[in-house]
């Protein structure tokens, strides 16, 4: 396979090498599922000496819907043009059928539910946006995620999915069926999934952004007079994600373990050498994580949880993409931790949500104050349905909390340098803020 992947590979949303100099991409294992479709990893090699695997699904000469022509398109070969296909629907379809069919092609496995039933026929469509990956929608039946980024091993995404709606959690979609690779051990990789599709569901990113839009259009309301007050929600998706925690500690089990402060000392030594800006904040910074010294209760979590990753179905708050931070190794995304890492993953969307809006209005100390006012109403409410839940209020733990808190606001800093540029303010600034309010950041 010769196509230009070099030009095409960059201009994808879910590249991740914009911080690097790329030097070669090289397609490492192609694997025929049709005459017209190939899968295939590529090899992409950076000047740094690093190197990442990237999936694609390559077809040939198909039809695409005119509005995706352009971006799926990667260039010709021997006289046929080659193109990403999952923008196909026909071929979007065969990758399903296979599912379905529980077909077995080279090193690539096809893996139904039991019992499951997969809309083979149904009308498919890419969803687009600010996806890791890439997924497409089955009419209103099912979705499928291929994973971008392939890393070795089983993918927490397809794991936690699995044990969770197996053990009856009304708080994830149903898992329909996987497809993984697997080396000459038999050991696997998973690179894509297909869960049930949850229609009329809103996501918790744009909920939260419209109740901070409606506060900030009535600049003499409080958060809690203007019509989008969102803290009804955020209280029943604490008590969504301390129900899926709760559930994922009966199943997979919780003890006492070493803390993950090695990782978070590291993470933070590697972020300051790629943004300058935490360069004056990281001694404070390293000082606060010491919060974690010796043993913490540990689980499995979700492990990049925000509100993006929360659906509001008419019934309850999903939780979607297990998949831990993308870009850490398997194990890492797969390695116990505190569930308080999860909380504090989505006490930062808090923060994230009403800082996107105050976006060219940063000197209207009024909006600044309605927009507090919004983030700590919302933490408020969602630390009660945790503690509602659990019975232990995550406000009881302030320190641990706090580390937690600035590590992920650390992996945002590196996130945003990499993948959003112009969103770097934000983490930056909670930094400092998380800094400046002492290590008990929630009244
Ligand atoms: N089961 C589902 N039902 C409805 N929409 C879903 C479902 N799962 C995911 N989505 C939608 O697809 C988007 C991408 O899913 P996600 O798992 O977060 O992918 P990624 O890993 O690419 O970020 C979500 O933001 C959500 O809007
Ligand atoms: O692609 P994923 O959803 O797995 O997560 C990555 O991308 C997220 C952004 O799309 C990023 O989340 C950060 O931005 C959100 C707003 O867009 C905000 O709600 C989150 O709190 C903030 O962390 C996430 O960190 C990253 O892993």
């Amino acid at each position: 396979m010769n196509l230009p992947f070099i030009e095409w590979l960059p201009k994808q949303r879910w590249y991740a090498g914009r911080a690097r100099v790329l030097s070669s991409v090289t397609p490492s294992v192609v694997t025929a599922l049709a005459p017209d479709l190939d899968h295939a990893l590529l090899l992409a090699s950076y000047a740094d000496g690093g190197s990442e695997v990237y999936q694609l699904f390559v077809g040939w000469d198909l039809e695409l819907p005119e509005e995706f022509a352009g971006q799926a398109t990667i260039g010709a070969q021997d006289g046929r043009t080659g193109c990403d296909a999952l923008f196909s629907p026909d071929a979007a379809r065969r990758l399903l059928t296979l599912i379905q069919a529980g077909a077995t092609t080279g090193p690539l496995r096809f893996l139904p539910e039991p019992e499951a039933s997969l809309p083979v026929d149904a009308p498919a469509r890419v969803i687009e946006g600010e996806q890791t990956n890439t997924s497409v929608i089955f009419d209103t039946e099912a979705i499928l995620k291929v994973f971008r980024r392939v890393n070795a091993g089983r993918n927490p995404d397809v794991e936690l999915n699995r044990v969770l709606a197996r053990a009856g959690s009304p708080h994830v979609a149903a898992l329909l069926g996987a497809m993984e690779s697997v080396d000459e051990r038999g050991a696997p990789t998973s690179l894509a999934m297909v869960t049930a599709y949850a229609p009329n569901s809103a996501d918790g990113w744009s909920m939260a952004m419209a109740s901070v839009r409606d506060l900030l259009a009535e600049a003499d309301l409080r958060a809690d007079e203007v019509g989008g007050d969102f803290a009804s929600e955020s209280f029943r998706l604490g008590e969504a994600v301390a129900e899926v925690h709760a559930t994922l500690a009966v199943e997979l089990g919780s003890v006492a373990g070493p803390s993950p402060l090695p990782e978070m000392r590291r993470r933070l030594e590697r972020t300051v050498a790629e943004v300058p800006e935490l360069v004056d904040l990281a001694g404070a910074v390293a000082d606060r994580l010491s919060a974690l010294e010796g043993q913490i209760v540990v689980q499995r979590i979700h492990g990049d949880l925000h509100l993006g990753q929360a659906l509001r179905t008419p019934d309850h708050w999903f939780l979607i993409d297990f998949e831990g931070e993308p870009g850490q190794p398997v194990a890492e995304r797969r390695r116990a931790d505190s569930p308080m890492r999860d909380v504090a993953g989505m006490l930062r969307s808090f923060d994230y949500a009403a800082n996107q809006l105050l976006r060219g209005e940063p000197n209207d100390e009024q909006l600044a104050y309605r927009a507090r006012e919004w983030v700590q109403r919302n933490r408020g409410a969602f630390c009660d349905g945790y503690g509602h839940v659990t019975g232990v209020d995550p406000r009881a733990l302030p320190g641990l909390l706090s580390a937690y808190e600035l590590d992920k606001a650390v992996y945002e800093a590196a996130y945003e340098a990499r993948h959003r540029p112009d969103w770097l303010w934000i983490p930056l600034k909670s930094i400092r803020a998380l800094l400046a309010a002492g290590p008990n950041p929630i009244p």
